[in-house]
């Protein structure tokens, strides 16, 4: 078994009376397409922070890629990198520069050709001259990808990177991320649209009020929580009341099933009651579903 790429450990931290982070165990292996998902305030960016050194956790122990965040502060960092969730740049650097500044930050230099080539799949190159405050909102936040990108880290965090961003860009920002992970980086991601979530990863921690209170593979968290809908237009919607189904008064009644094997069984029996059935409709779970779910429950 190879290093993970994030080991997490009993992480705890505290701000005032406000436990932020209550006992977080999370590993996230190499190669991972991992989702962090939660409400407002359930501790992802703290979390997040942590990871990066920039919140000194209470309790707990934090690794990247088997470097401790606190004793090996450098190793770890330089395995990072960070896609931050605000807009925050310093407006008189030109784009270059500031990628220049931040390989300088991890120590490296005569970095021009990596630059390039984030520049150049990030669709920035012709505004590698342009000073930071005359870039739109939506390039500002591929210049954020691209910093993140400068001293190839293995491991790529992005906390809320398509907030306010418009679909193109959305669409281009996950190809080119969908493209560092067939390339081998992990991939960390927080988002609140939890259709993009769905889509890009493969494994997905819930979190709420500073613990994880799910954890399992995508695939298996659609099974688990949600069933599948089957929705069926009657011309006597009282017979599928009657079978157990859910009428909404507009002539459909709804049926819950968990594998598929079961709608042929139903559709005989609504046959067998003289229901009569004009339209069929087949509802997948969805991770919305998933996610309000498993936020009641915890
Ligand atoms: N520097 C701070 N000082 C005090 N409280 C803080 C600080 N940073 C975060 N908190 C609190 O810690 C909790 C977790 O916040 P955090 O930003 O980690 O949540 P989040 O899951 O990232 O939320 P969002 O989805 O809104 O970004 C919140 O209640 C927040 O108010």
């Amino acid at each position: 078994m190879s290093i993970p790429a994030i080991r997490i450990a009993a992480l705890t931290k505290r701000y005032g009376a406000l436990q932020a982070l209550a006992g977080v165990d999370l590993e996230i292996h190499q190669g991972e397409f991992f989702g962090l998902l939660g409400p407002n305030g359930a501790g992802k960016t703290t979390l997040i922070s942590a990871l990066a050194g920039l919140v000194r956790p209470d309790g707990g122990t934090l690794e990247v890629m088997g470097y401790d965040v606190v004793s090996a502060y450098r190793k770890a960092r330089r395995a990072l990198g960070v896609v931050p969730q605000e807009l925050v740049f310093d407006p008189f650097f030109s784009v270059r520069e500031l990628l220049r500044i931040q390989s300088g930050y991890f120590g490296i230099r005569g970095n021009d050709d990596w630059i390039d080539e984030i520049l150049a799949s990030l669709d920035l190159t012709a505004k590698a001259g342009v000073n930071m405050r005359a870039l739109s909102g939506g390039m500002k936040r591929r210049v954020l990808v691209a910093q993140a990108l400068v001293h190839r880290p293995p491991v790529i965090v992005l906390d809320e990177p398509t907030a306010g961003v418009d679909v193109e860009l959305r669409q281009g920002l996950w190809a080119f991320v969908r493209k560092l992970n067939r390339d081998g980086h992990t991939i960390v991601l927080t988002t609140h649209y939890l259709e993009e979530a769905e889509t890009l990863c493969g494994r997905i921690a819930m979190l709420k009020a500073g613990r994880v209170v799910a954890l399992d593979s995508t695939a298996n968290l659609l099974q688990r929580f949600a069933t599948h809908s089957l929705r069926v237009r009657l011309e006597r919607p009282q017979a599928g009341v009657e079978l157990g189904g859910v009428a909404d008064g507009e002539g459909w009644v709804a049926f819950g099933f968990d594998a598929y094997a079961e709608v042929e069984a139903l559709l005989a029996r609504l046959r067998e009651a003289a229901a009569g059935v004009h339209e069929i409709r087949l509802g997948e779970p969805d991770l919305e579903r998933v996610f309000v779910e498993v936020m009641q429950r915890a």
